[in-house]
């Protein structure tokens, strides 16, 4: 897995470029790369073995391609895969009024350093993006798979977690605003 760039990068603040289909085999061949990554970062030996740090997503940017695309893999509670798929020029098409956010704020694979607070962010969003193989898929997401995919989604416009934090008060929330986890 290439390494993974952190915070200072201008990679991860750049608006990332639109996959074009066909997928050539490079980008097909990152994308299992990255979806490899998050199924290693998860698994407790092989995290340790490698010290990885687990994550449920990986956006391309993150590794230093500026393209549309991140590796999503949200496990159930049994750990299998709840949500398992990369995202190719994801949509948000719609989103909900109600918004959330993780009760023990967000974490990135590129900042090293805590960030606290309310990472404010909609509870619910209608989620269109296609395959490796340029099938078009829509989803209603909601609660934390809803979250991890704008967190990613915010990776290939340049935005990090913490964008999101109110500066004044990090654990301020409006009343819409449900806490999960
Ligand atoms: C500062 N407090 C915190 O970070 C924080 C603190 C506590 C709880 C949560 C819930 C927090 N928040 C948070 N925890 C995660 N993980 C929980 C552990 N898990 C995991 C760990 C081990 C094996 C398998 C797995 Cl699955 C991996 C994922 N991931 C994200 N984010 C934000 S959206 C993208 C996603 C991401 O992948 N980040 C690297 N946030
Ligand atoms: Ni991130």
């Amino acid at each position: 897995m290439e390494n993974i760039i952190r915070e200072g990068n201008p990679t991860l603040r750049a608006r990332a470029k639109a996959v074009t289909f066909p997928m050539n085999a490079e980008n097909k061949e990152l994308a299992g790369k990255m979806m490899e990554f998050l199924e290693n970062s998860q698994d407790p030996e092989i995290a340790e073995k490698y010290k990885l740090r687990a994550g449920v997503g990986l956006a391309a940017p993150q590794v230093d391609v500026s393209l549309r695309m991140t590796a999503v893999l949200v496990p159930d509670e049994n750990g299998a895969p709840l949500f398992k798929h990369v995202l190719v020029n994801p949509t948000i098409l719609s989103e909900s009024v109600r918004m959330a956010a993780l009760s023990e704020g967000e974490g990135c694979l590129s900042v090293d350093r805590e960030v606290p607070g309310y990472v404010p962010r909609h509870d619910r969003i209608t989620l269109r993006w296609y395959d490796l193989d340029g099938n078009k898929h829509v989803e209603k997401l909601r609660d934390y798979v809803a979250i991890v995919c704008q967190h990613e989604i915010d990776h290939l416009n340049g935005i990090l977690f913490y964008d999101h934090i109110n500066k004044k008060n990090p654990f301020e929330t409006d009343p819409s605003t449900i806490l999960i986890g």
